[in-house]
């Protein structure tokens, strides 16, 4: 504990405001009745206009209520409550204008006070801005679950749809199909022409998967020349000429053929494995058949 008597009241008025995070006394009601320090508006704007206001005043009525339910769980634990969030200059009235423009992420460390505020329960809420940390974690998610090379989604992001996609076909019987499809000869293609060339027809398949699907179709590189699209609300009746069209776009546009299996969630499958299992047994026929072609399941 800190021997105050070291230092002036103006000192230690000097100290709060140079508290390099801002630090809000929010009271239970929801009023803030003292801001401190925050004052670089590299990363802050100014908040001290907010004092005397309340929540509600300044925040849209769902923001203020989240606001306040935070204040009152802190206040229930008699300790400290961490929180995320995310606020724009616009979402909050009355603060100074110079600040970042773009959206800013906070981390909020929210303390109960040990004593009333303006006679009311109250807490120190201090917030601190992880934006680039914020960024950064979003850099990394999404190139941990994205094939350099094709630029579509990868092996393991494929995984993980195909599961949240089972769960809602368990649930709710929303239909899904799955396509599996690999690259005919493509390993004359890289012996032929060489393995770059081998990789630009694999960035060109993928090129074609974005152009000719819809958004809510979902392509991945399986890996090496093999893709799957998981297609949901679709089944494989409705699935199977749009997988011809998609087979005849990278015959003309990708300068390869390909050939594939395709198969639906059906009510007896236990996992999704089972589906790709069946997509993969058709596309081993369509291959025994002649390749340049889909085969349905
Ligand atoms: N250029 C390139 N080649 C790859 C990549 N990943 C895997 N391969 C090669 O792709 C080839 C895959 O060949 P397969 O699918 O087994 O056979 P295929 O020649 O396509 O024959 P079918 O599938 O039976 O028509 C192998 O030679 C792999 O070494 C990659 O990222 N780039």
């Amino acid at each position: 504990m800190a021997d105050l008597s070291l230092f002036s009241n103006e000192q230690i008025a000097a100290l709060l405001s140079a508290l390099p995070d801002p630090a809000f006394i929010l009271t239970r009601s929801g009023r803030y009745a003292a801001v401190f320090g925050g004052t670089d508006s590299r990363y802050y704007h100014d908040g001290s206009g907010l004092v005397g206001k309340t929540l509600d005043d300044v925040l849209h009525p769902e923001k203020a209520a989240w606001f306040q339910a935070q204040v009152a769980i802190a206040l229930a634990s008699q300790g400290l409550h961490v929180v995320e969030y995310a606020l724009g200059r616009d979402d909050v009235k009355g603060i100074g204008t110079d600040g970042p423009e773009e959206l800013i992420w906070f981390e909020g460390r929210v303390q109960t006070l040990g004593y009333q505020v303006l006679e009311e329960e109250a807490v120190l809420w201090v917030a601190s801005n992880i934006t680039a940390s914020k960024k950064l974690e979003a850099l990394l998610r999404m190139q941990s679950e994205t094939d350099s090379l094709s630029n579509l989604p990868n092996r393991r992001k494929l995984m993980s749809s195909l599961t949240e996609h089972f769960e809602l076909f368990a649930r709710y019987k929303t239909p899904a199909s799955v396509l599996i499809f690999d690259i005919d000869h493509f390993k004359s293609i890289n012996d032929g022409q060489g393995h770059l060339a081998g990789d630009r027809t694999i960035a060109a398949t993928a090129d074609v998967c974005r152009r000719e699907l819809r958004a809510t179709d979902f392509p991945a590189r399986l890996g090496g020349d093999e893709f799957v699209v998981l297609m949901p609300h679709t089944d494989s009746e409705q699935a199977l000429p749009i997988t011809e069209r998609l087979r005849q776009r990278i015959a003309e546009q990708a300068g390869a053929t390909i050939s594939g299996g395709l198969s639906e969630m059906t009510a007896g499958d236990l996992s999704y494995e089972e589906v790709l299992k069946r997509a993969d047994d058709a596309l081993y026929c369509a291959k025994r058949d002649g390749r340049n072609r889909i085969v349905r399941s």
